[in-house]
């Protein structure tokens, strides 16, 4: 079966991480989420990669906070893409998993996303969307979201708007 793979570095990740959980959820698409560390857990992590793709996983999202190296080991052990969303921990509070994260050497890429819940959304919607290259009723979906939304803004809009 083809599923998304969330890998976090800490059990202190799921709050902000389950908002991406959840949104795979919505869209029906299958995924696994697991805590596995890229310093404190190496050999899972690597072991975790080998079964998972062999498991059907299309996708990778690596949530990691402080000196975040997660997402650049999945990178370096598999050829699936790999997102990155910074954890907002620590004392420089997210800024050092972002440049972690984003700072990859060119040919080894992780796609990184906003620091925190939004970043941990959005990786939703890109796996999503990565996944709906190959999936018609999952692009579907995705259209319908993007009204929905539209239908939002102009609904917000109708309650207050005062134009001349
Ligand atoms: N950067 C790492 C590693 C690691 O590098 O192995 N393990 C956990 N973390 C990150 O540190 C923050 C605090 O983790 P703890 O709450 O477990 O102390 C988390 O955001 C995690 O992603």
């Amino acid at each position: 079966m083809k599923f998304v793979s969330i890998v976090m570095e800490s059990k202190s990740d799921y709050s902000v991480m389950s908002e991406c959980s959840e949104t795979l959820k919505k869209f029906g698409v299958p995924y696994e989420l697991v805590i596995s560390s890229a310093h404190r857990s190496l050999e899972r992590t690597m072991q975790y990669v080998k079964e998972s793709e062999a498991k059907g996983a299309q996708v990778y999202i690596a949530a990691s906070g402080m000196a975040a190296h997660l997402a650049g080991a999945l990178a370096a052990a598999t050829s699936k893409p790999v997102l990155g969303v910074p954890m907002e921990s620590g004392a420089l509070k997210g800024e050092d998993a972002l440049l972690s994260t984003v700072m990859m050497t060119a040919g080894m890429p992780v796609g990184t996303l906003a620091i925190g819940k939004s970043g941990a959304v959005n990786a939703a919607y890109l796996a999503i969307q990565i996944m709906a290259l190959q999936d018609d009723e999952l692009r579907v979906k995705l259209q319908e979201d993007r009204i929905s939304k539209a239908k939002k803004v102009e609904l917000d809009s109708s309650e207050i708007e005062t134009i001349l």
